[in-house]
This record gives structure tokens, C-alpha cells and sequence, in this order.
């Protein structure tokens, strides 16, 4: 026989405490060494007592571990967790993050000594329920079957079991805290949905432990799935090695109680409303507890029948108080004076219970016959069979809210879409493409800026209650990132705009200055190339007047070079003729052959003429003359003297024209395009005057030799002509060339300099020029 464990645990309170604890009493302390009602006992024996800076670790090592491992040698189990509400019973069972519970503990090291056990092959089934009201509901049931209630059934043993409660197989720690975790959302959802009260139910988690020694099954169960137990036939087949196996089974309670106050407390709670329910509640709490603590006493005084009919919850611990199993109570009290009542309450529900005596016997089956082993394993076989057809259902279950979720996730996703949709037809059109007319407009482009929409507003949050897929809360998450993903991108693109922006308009600014230095330049360019124009027109001016001196030099020169050889023929005048004398007059030297047509020819010209266009190479005549006189009269040839007209009515011409030129010049703008027109109407006047000079030629030399008329062609067309002379009357008539005329000795002429003027300008005065010579 063994007494129910009772703990009492007190929970730290910022009020002084008024509980002392030694060893393993636990009494008021100095200050109130009697009681508030002045009566009563206030010292009590416990297995042990935990003061306020006790931790759940100190609780579970002392009193609760040898409890949960003795499950796995067939010994049943159960923890009480009794007190006041907020005395800290579900922070015992469950804990904190940095505290944590007995029961998560009870787990770790269950599942640490079961796996450390080579021996034995476990099976391990969990549940998790609670009585509200008097009512049974399944926490591990799938959310919409939660307001399902279960009744508690007696078995042919006498056993109390509650019909069609889940049994979670679990074979590892995450799966039982996957088991667990699932139960507590329940129980909130519980809570808020059906209108529950955690703090006003009992709840209590169940572990069934069941054991067999057996190599077999280990190794059977690793090579199949850790669900599935190996059938009768094959535990058949391996007969001889399952002689003198060994099955244990056990049950683990961890009972969360309600709160033990009394019910008039609810009634002095004026903040809540619906009175009716919490006395219900009230009433349905404290007839259970008093159904239990009449239990305990009755079993602690050992007075004969024990009601366990009374409530659902004795029904259901009857196993745990009534039977072989090892009992567990722990106190939670508060240390404040406030909760004085509760706590001496709870103080002597322990002590009652610590009365109870329990035969503490491990459920073990030693099978050494085939007969019994059989059974037992028939038996056992059966209770999988259960187990995989509640398996099966749950199965079934999980589908069809699966299924569900499915269908509140697509309908979730759709409403996200059109929400989406909506929130891209409300964004503004924050980047305009711009135009080819803005393009030529500003001659700017940001290539690959885009189109960009984006959203300013939120995502909407559905409502709490659709969040129930985790699919759901994923897309809200992905759609909330892609918003911000859309907005950084949009960020970087406006910046990248902005600077683009602030580069084209510097750009322009560069440009505008550039444009305004060209105007400036050309300005400047113009004024200078006016200058320049002039100056070369004076240059011009100057090396013409410097060539009509030298040319008026050279005529005299040649002049008087003819007087001198006209006085040499007068001194030599016995050996020339009348006619002959008078050519020489006329400054030309004609073969007596030809003296009528010549003397004919020599009269139509003009006096003036013949002594202004002919002229007399004097050296070429000396030399001439030289042959003239060695060779006979009839290979005397004709020599036509001819000295360039042109000279002289040019010259004077262009005296006038570039005097009236320099003049115009002098007063007119000096711009370019005046300085052309003065340029062009120069030529003009050039084209106009060349005529008449040439037909005055003409008109005078119309007997003459036409060779007259290539004076006023370019130079090229001279030479050209020149070298296409041909024989006249059989006489070759040898007119002096350009190079015959060079070799003539002139005065040195400057060089015409053209300098750096412009080009064209250079072009328009030598063409001038041209037109002139
Ligand atoms: N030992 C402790 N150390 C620190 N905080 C504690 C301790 N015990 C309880 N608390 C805190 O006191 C509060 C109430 O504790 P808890 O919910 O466990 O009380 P309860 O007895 O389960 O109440 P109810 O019966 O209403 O469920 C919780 O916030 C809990 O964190």
C-alpha cells in the first residue's frame, strides 16, 4: 500500500507572503502567526513543499519523474494539479519558455527511457480532453467536431473509459508536442468560439503506455511503418521467440483542475455580465471537486463505498484513486494574505487526500504458455484494431477539413486576386512614357524606365476568423512583400529618373552656354574675316598699283628700247626700204613680200593700238635681224612684235575700278555678305566691261592675226593656243610664247601674297584677277 503523494507549491506574489515553509511543513509565517478567522489549523505536512522561488524543473525532479517512468514498468499514474484560481496549476503543467512544465518534461524523459531501452518495444497513445460542465469534448478533434461530446462508459471490467475519445499514437517527443500543441489551440479555440472557460474545466492529458519485450517487434516495427503492429499470424510464425515475453501497460493522468473557489465569488464579480453562466459554471466546478474530495476522504477514511458515479470526473480518475495506481497531488496556492480562505481550503484537501492509501501495482503480464500469450496478444491485436480504425476516421476527419480548408483557401486567394486587381486599377500611372514629340522635344530618353504600378495602399486583412489556413496567411505575406519588393523597385527607378532628369537639364544648361559662345565666335569670326577682307583688298589693291608701276616701268622701258632700235634702223637706213622705215614706224618689221596686205592690215589699226599692243622684243630682233642679215631675203621670216595691249587698258582700268572699289569699301558695311555683293557686282562690271574691250579688239584686229584674242583668255587657254599655231601662207608664223614673253628681262615684281584669308574670297579675287588679265 502506498499514500497519494500530495505537494504543496506556493506562487510567487509581489504582496508578502504569509506562508513560511521548512522541510516539509508548510504554516503562517511570524507575522501572522494566527489565522484571519482566529480558528483553524494553520500548519500542514506534506510529501514536499516548494517555496515561491521554486522552479518547475525542482517540482518535476522530486516529486513527478519517478512517477512517469514507473509508466513504463506497468504502473499507472496520475498528477493532480488542485488550487484557487491563478495559483499557477496550468504554469506547473505547461510552464514558460524559460520554466518549463512537469508535463513537457514528463515527455522528454519518457521518450529519453524508452529509446535508451533495448528491450522493450512501446506503444505509446496519447489524449487530450476536458470536462466543462459536466461535458466531455475531445481537444484532438478537428476544430468543427469540438462541440461533440463524449460519455463516459463502463467496460465488462468495471472500467470507466470514455467512448470514442481519439488516442493519438505518437513513437517520438515532437509527435507528442505536436499532439499536445494541437489540444491547447482547441481548447483556446474552445474558448473563444464555444464560449469556454479554460480556467472553469478540468483538463486532462492521457498517456497510455504499453510495453512488450520482444526483438521481434522492434525490428518488425522498424521495417514497417511505426504505426502499423505486427498481426496474430505473424507474431504466430515467430512463436518461440515471443515464449517468456513480457507485456506492461499503463495510464498517465496529468489533471489540469478548475479553479477551487467558491461560487460566491463570481457573484461579487461585478464586471461580469452573464452571472447566470458563471454560477453554472461555479455550481458545476465545485460539485466535481466536492465529488472528489468526498472521494478522497471516503478512501482516505476507508468508510466502505466510494461514490465515483457521482461526476464525470471521479468516473474517470476512479482507475487513478481507486485502483493500483501511484497519485500524485500537487497544491498550488497563493502567498498573498488576499487568498488566505482558498489556500487553507486547498491545505486541507491535501491533507484528506494525502489519507488515501493506494495499492500500487504494475500491470505486467509474464506469458510463458502459447495459450495465454495468445489471448494477450488477440487482446492486443484488438485494441490496434481499434486504434487503426480511429486512426482511419481521424484520417477521414483531416481530409475533410483539409478539404475545406482547401476551399476557404482558393475562395481566399480569389478575393485576394480581385482585391489585387482592384488595388493595380486604383494606382496612378506614376511614370508617363513620354512622346515622340517630348522625346524630339527635349532630345531625352530613359531607356528601360518603364512602365511601374504600384500600389500606395495596404493589402487588406481578411478577417480574423478566415485566417485559418496557413496557405492563406503565406499568400497575404507574399502579396504584402511583392507590394514592398514593388515600391523599393519603383524608389530606385524614381531616383535613377531624377538623376537622368537633373543630368538632361544640366546638359541643356551646357548646351545653351555652348550655343551662346558659338554666336559670340561667329561674331567674332565675321568681324574678322570683314577685316581680313579688306585687308587682302587692300593688299590687292596695293600689289596691283605695285604691277601697273612696274608694267608702266617696263613699257617705258620698252618704249624707249624701240625709239633706240627705230633710231639703229634710221642709222641703217641705207639698207632698208621706204616701207620698211615706215613699218619700223609703226614699231613692226615686215617682209617686203608681204607689204601690200601688211601695210593694208597695218592701216586699219589704230596708231594707238599698235604702239600699245605690239612690242618689240628687242634681244629677239637683234637676233632676228642678226639672221635676217646672214641668211637671204628669202628665207627672211616675218617676226610679229607684239607687246600686250591689254597692259594699258587694264591697267587703267583697274586703277579706276579699284579705286572706286576701296572707296566703296571704305563706306559700305563691311559684312561678308555685303563685302560678296560688292565682290559679285565687281565682277559684274568686270563681265560686262571684258566684252566690249574684247569686241573692241576684235573690231580693230579683224584682219589681224586672230591669235590676238587669246590676251584676254586665262593663261591655260594662251598656252593651249600657243602650242596649236600653224603655218600661215607657208610660212611658219612664230608668235612669241608665254615663255618667248618671259624670257623678256622685267623689272622684279613683288610676289602677290594671298596671306590666310579665306579661301573663297581668295578664289572670287583671283578669278577677278583672271578676269582682268
Ligand atoms: N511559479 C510561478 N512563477 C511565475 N509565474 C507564475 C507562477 N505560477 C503562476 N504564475 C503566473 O500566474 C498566472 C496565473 O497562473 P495559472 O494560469 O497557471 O493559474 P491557474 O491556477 O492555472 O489558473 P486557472 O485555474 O484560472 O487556470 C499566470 O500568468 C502564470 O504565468
Amino acid at each position: 500500500m502506498e499514500n497519494i503523494q500530495v505537494a504543496v507549491r506556493i506562487r510567487p506574489d509581489p504582496e508578502p507572503s504569509i506562508w513560511a515553509i521548512h522541510d516539509q511543513h508548510i504554516f503562517l509565517n511570524n507575522q501572522m502567526r494566527k489565522p484571519p478567522n482566529g480558528q483553524g489549523r494553520t500548519t500542514f505536512a506534506f510529501d514536499h513543499c516548494f517555496s515561491q522561488d521554486s522552479k518547475n524543473a525542482d517540482i518535476y525532479s522530486k516529486e513527478v519523474k519517478s512517477l512517469v517512468l514507473g509508466s513504463t514498468n506497468g504502473i499507472n499514474g496520475t498528477i493532480f494539479l488542485y488550487g484557487q484560481t491563478g495559483s499557477g496549476k496550468t504554469f506547473t503543467m505547461l510552464g514558460k519558455e524559460n520554466d518549463e512544465g512537469v508535463l513537457l518534461q514528463s515527455f522528454k524523459d519518457l521518450f529519453a527511457k524508452i529509446e535508451a531501452d533495448l528491450n522493450k518495444t512501446y506503444v505509446l497513445r496519447c489524449s487530450y480532453f476536458e470536462i466543462y460542465n459536466e461535458q466531455i469534448f475531445d481537444l484532438l478533434k478537428p476544430s468543427s467536431k469540438l462541440q461533440e461530446t463524449l460519455q463516459v462508459n463502463e467496460d465488462q471490467k468495471k472500467e470507466f473509459y470514455v467512448k470514442g475519445l481519439i488516442e493519438q499514437s505518437v513513437s517520438s517527443i515532437n509527435e507528442i508536442f505536436e499532439v499536445l500543441k494541437r489540444g491547447e489551440i482547441n481548447r483556446h479555440y474552445a474558448q473563444t468560439a464555444m464560449n469556454h472557460n479554460s480556467s472553469r474545466s478540468h483538463a486532462i492529458f492521457r498517456l497510455q503506455v504499453q510495453s512488450i519485450t520482444n526483438n521481434f517487434i522492434r525490428q518488425y516495427r522498424r521495417e514497417q511503418s511505426q504505426h502499423k503492429f505486427p498481426t496474430l499470424e505473424q507474431l504466430e510464425a515467430e512463436n518461440n521467440q515471443l515464449k517468456g515475453a513480457m507485456v506492461t501497460e499503463s495510464v498517465l493522468n496529468f489533471v489540469d483542475l478548475a479553479g477551487s473557489e467558491k461560487v460566491s465569488n463570481h457573484f461579487e464579480d461585478a464586471e461580469i455580465q452573464d452571472t447566470n453562466r458563471r454560477v453554472k459554471e461555479g455550481q458545476y466546478i465545485n460539485k466535481s471537486l466536492f465529488f472528489l474530495t468526498q472521494v478522497i476522504y471516503l478512501k482516505a477514511e476507508d468508510k466502505g463505498h466510494v461514490p465515483f458515479r457521482n461526476s464525470s470526473l471521479t468516473k474517470i480518475l476512479k482507475s487513478s484513486l481507486d485502483g493500483s495506481s501511484r497519485t500524485l497531488i500537487i497544491l498550488c496556492i497563493n502567498a498573498a494574505a488576499l487568498h488566505f480562505d482558498y489556500s487553507i481550503s486547498t491545505l486541507r484537501f491535501g491533507m484528506n487526500a494525502k489519507k488515501i492509501e493506494t495499492k500500487v501495482l504494475a500491470n505486467i503480464n509474464y506469458q510463458n504458455d502459447d495459450e495465454a500469450l495468445k489471448i494477450l496478444l488477440s487482446d492486443y491485436e484488438k485494441k490496434l484494431h481499434d486504434f487503426e480504425k480511429i486512426r482511419v476516421e481521424e484520417k477521414e476527419g483531416f481530409e475533410q477539413q483539409l478539404n475545406q480548408l482547401q476551399i476557404e483557401n482558393q475562395s481566399l486567394q480569389n478575393r485576394i486576386s480581385t482585391q489585387n486587381a482592384e488595388n493595380f486599377k486604383c494606382i496612378p500611372k506614376l511614370y508617363k512614357e513620354p512622346t515622340w514629340a517630348d522625346r524630339f522635344k527635349h532630345d531625352f530618353h530613359c531607356d528601360g524606365a518603364g512602365d511601374i504600378l504600384v500600389t500606395n495602399t495596404k493589402v487588406k486583412k481578411p478577417p480574423q476568423h478566415d485566417c485559418q489556413g496557413k496557405l492563406v496567411l503565406n499568400a497575404l505575406k507574399a502579396s504584402e512583400q511583392n507590394r514592398k519588393t514593388l515600391l523599393s523597385n519603383y524608389e530606385v527607378v524614381k531616383k535613377q529618373y531624377l538623376q537622368l532628369n537633373e543630368y538632361y537639364n544640366q546638359s541643356t544648361l551646357r548646351l545653351q552656354q555652348q550655343n551662346e559662345q558659338i554666336q559670340c565666335l561667329n561674331l567674332q569670326y565675321n568681324k574678322l574675316y570683314s577685316y581680313a577682307s579688306e585687308m587682302k583688298q587692300q593688299l590687292n589693291f596695293d600689289v596691283k598699283q605695285l604691277e601697273n608701276q612696274e608694267l608702266e616701268q617696263m613699257i617705258s622701258f620698252y618704249q624707249s628700247q624701240l625709239l633706240k632700235l627705230q633710231i639703229e634702223q634710221q642709222a641703217r637706213g641705207q639698207s632698208m626700204d621706204q616701207k620698211k622705215q615706215y613699218d619700223v614706224e609703226q614699231f613692226r618689221l615686215v617682209d617686203q613680200k608681204e607689204d601690200v596686205v601688211d601695210v593694208q592690215q597695218y592701216q586699219q589699226i589704230d596708231l594707238d593700238e599698235i604702239m600699245q599692243s605690239n612690242m618689240v622684243n628687242v634681244e629677239m630682233v637683234k637676233e632676228k635681224e642678226e639672221d635676217h642679215q646672214n641668211q637671204s631675203v628669202e628665207s627672211e621670216e616675218f617676226f610679229k612684235i607684239e607687246f600686250p595691249t591689254y597692259l594699258h587698258h587694264s591697267n587703267n582700268f583697274t586703277k579706276q575700278t579699284m579705286n572706286e572699289t576701296a572707296s566703296q569699301l571704305t563706306v559700305q558695311d563691311l559684312s561678308e555678305i555685303n563685302f560678296k555683293n560688292v565682290l559679285q557686282s565687281f565682277i559684274s562690271e568686270m563681265d560686262v566691261l571684258q566684252p566690249s574691250v574684247s569686241t573692241h579688239h576684235k573690231n580693230n584686229s579683224t584682219s589681224c592675226n586672230k591669235k590676238q584674242t587669246a590676251k584676254y583668255k586665262t593663261p591655260d587657254k594662251l598656252k593651249k593656243q600657243s602650242t596649236s599655231q600653224t603655218t600661215i601662207r607657208g610660212k611658219q608664223n612664230i608668235e612669241p610664247t608665254r615663255q618667248s614673253f618671259n624670257n623678256i628681262p622685267k623689272p622684279k615684281v613683288r610676289p602677290r601674297q594671298n596671306g590666310n584669308a579665306n579661301e573663297e574670297l581668295s578664289m572670287l579675287l583671283n578669278n577677278t584677277e583672271m578676269s582682268k588679265n
